[in-house]
């Protein structure tokens, strides 16, 4: 089987590059590309150009435009590279006949209710980050019907910048943090993301499971403050020198942490369809969260 991946840097691109490799040959390309081979999503005709070159059996793109706050002043760059180029590499997969395996989000929906969301639930995406994503899905869904999306959320990784990081920095700063406590959902560790991954492709290329759009995040849910009280607590445990601990994660409201984007108050997923369709269980949030946390402050 050859694999072509995009976004091979990123925190979960990082990972599929170790879980995709016992697959086949894997072709991994960040934003600079190879000799010949485009990999910068703003330009969509050239990732579609690398496609085709390269006549993979599988095209897996973890690129993406992932600066929430930011997308809301720069909604046409993530537009091409949330939307229109995975469109354009769906497509050119699609003439080859090759599977195209995506990435989307929980800020696809709106974030009403309490319930875990399931696929067919109605979207509602509050930010430029989430409309792009949507559309994003829409493209690929119409271009090419050997498709796999999972929606995730919350994503972490040892390697990578992401919000647990950004805890154990501000707690070893500052005496308080003030971290919001209405909006719930679970972190979701890349390193799992590509495991599963990996196993719904062989899956998949043997003909059983299913294509289509899953929901995939870790079992069990939490705020953003119990998360960020969670990481804080680990590792005080581990002896780090911090200056706030668990008590000091202060629950506020959204409305008391304005940012540019909204984000939605409801991010729970309901991942039974994916859970039964390929027959993978996905362990508690927890779990992921205290290895990475092991991996990042093992000095
Ligand atoms: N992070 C999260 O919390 C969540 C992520 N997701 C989705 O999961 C997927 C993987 O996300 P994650 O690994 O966390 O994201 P990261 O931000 O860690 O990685 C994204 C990668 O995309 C690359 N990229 C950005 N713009 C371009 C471009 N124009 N051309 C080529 N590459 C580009 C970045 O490269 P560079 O380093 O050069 O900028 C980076 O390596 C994405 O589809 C994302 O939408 C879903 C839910 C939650
Ligand atoms: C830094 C910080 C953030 N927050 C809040 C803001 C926000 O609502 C929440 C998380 O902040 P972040 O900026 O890390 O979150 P954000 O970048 O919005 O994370 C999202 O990224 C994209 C790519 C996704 O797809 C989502 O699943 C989700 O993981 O915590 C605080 O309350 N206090 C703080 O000190
Ligand atoms: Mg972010």
């Amino acid at each position: 089987m050859k694999i072509l991946l995009f976004g091979a840097n990123g925190q979960v691109g990082w990972e599929l590059r170790r879980s995709l490799a016992p697959l086949g040959e894997v072709l991994a390309l960040d934003r600079a590309g190879a000799d010949g081979l485009g990999a910068d999503l703003t330009d969509p005709d050239a990732v579609a150009r690398t496609v085709r070159s390269v006549r993979p059996d599988v095209v897996v793109n973890a690129a993406a435009y992932t600066a929430v706050d930011k997308a809301e002043s720069e909604a046409d760059t993530a537009a091409l590279v949330n939307a229109v180029a995975p469109g354009a590499m769906a497509a050119a997969a699609a003439e080859l006949g090759a599977w195209f395996v995506h990435y989307s989000t929980d800020y696809v929906f709106d974030g009403s209710g309490t319930q875990p969301w399931r696929e067919g639930d109605p979207t509602g995406p509050l930010s430029v980050y989430g409309r792009t994503k949507l559309a994003g899905e829409q493209r690929i869904a119409a271009a090419n019907p050997r498709h796999l999306i999972l929606r995730t959320s919350w994503v972490y990784a040892a390697r990578g910048g992401n919000f647990a990081k950004t805890m154990l920095r501000l707690a070893r700063e500052r005496e308080k943090l003030t971290v919001i406590d209405d909006q719930h959902g679970a972190p979701t560790g890349a390193d799992l993301l590509a495991d599963v991954t990996a196993h719904a492709i062989r899956s998949l290329a043997a003909g059983s499971g299913r294509p289509g759009t899953y929901h995939v995040a870790a079992a069990g849910e939490t705020t953003w403050n119990g998360y960020a009280r969670f990481v804080v607590g680990q590792a005080l445990q581990a002896g780090e020198n911090l200056k706030a601990g668990p008590e000091q994660v202060a629950p506020v409201p959204t409305s008391a942490f304005p940012t540019p984007a909204r984000r939605p108050h409801n991010s729970r997923l309901d991942t039974s369809s994916f859970r039964s369709t390929f027959g993978l269980v996905l362990p508690p949030w927890q779990q992921g969260v205290e290895r990475m946390l092991q991996e990042t402050l093992r000095t």
